[in-house]
């Protein structure tokens, strides 16, 4: 299906922020609701009257009792979820963070059971699938917009990710990023970007 023919109903907004240091990344094991059992960065649904760096501190906090600062958080990019399960089209857009200088130590939570992981062994295998194809770019500080079209909870039937040289605008509407397509200027990628339609 071709982006651009995408229907909205249905749409949610998360954050998602992966902490990291020059070659270990923090995940947390899902210990309940979307993505149970499964390894993740940190993150939630967006309030109401929340700002996504908001809602990425808070969740933080919630999930890991880590604490910082708005100033740290670096904004990466976008990737947006299609679910067209049942024939109900929802789409869930997150937010896409990174941080370093974290001094206290994460801890488990009701949600989260926290993790360091070398950079060389991420268990992308007991991760969402389509985080092998983009977290790469985060653990380089890359900015990014994907998209992701999911049959059920596991198949991916459709996909793109861009590596950006700058972070995507705040400000665009999500639509904007809905055309992207490998021939648009607004959005030229660099030769690492991985570009797939219609797999
Ligand atoms: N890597 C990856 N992350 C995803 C996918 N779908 C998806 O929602 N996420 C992220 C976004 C959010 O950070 C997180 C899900 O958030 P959540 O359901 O736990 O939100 P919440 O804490 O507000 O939920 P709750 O308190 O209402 O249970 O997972 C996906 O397909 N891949």
């Amino acid at each position: 299906m071709a982006c651009n023919q995408l229907k909205t109903m249905n749409e949610t907004y998360y954050t998602l922020i992966f902490i990291k240091d020059s070659s270990k990344i923090l995940l947390g094991f899902k210990k309940r609701g979307l993505g149970k059992n499964t390894w993740n960065g940190y993150g939630g649904k967006l309030q109401e009257n929340e700002d996504i760096f908001d809602c990425a501190i808070r969740e933080l906090k919630e999930e890991s009792n880590l604490n910082i600062k708005k100033d740290k958080l670096n904004y990466l990019g976008v990737v947006i979820y299609d679910d067209n399960r049942n024939m109900i089209n929802h789409r869930r857009i997150v937010y896409i963070f990174n941080a370093s200088s974290i001094d206290d130590e994460p801890v488990e939570t009701e949600e989260m059971r926290p993790q360091w992981f070398n950079f060389q062994n991420i268990p992308y295998d007991n991760m969402w699938p389509d985080s092998k194809f983009w977290l790469p770019l985060v653990l380089k500080d890359g900015w990014l917009i994907a998209r992701f079209t999911y049959k059920g909870d596991y198949e991916i039937v459709d996909y793109v990710v861009k590596e950006l040289h700058e972070a995507p605008s705040l400000t665009n509407g999500i639509q904007d990023y809905m055309s992207i397509k490998s021939s648009q200027e607004d959005y030229e990628y660099k030769d690492c970007a991985i570009y797939v339609e219609n797999v």
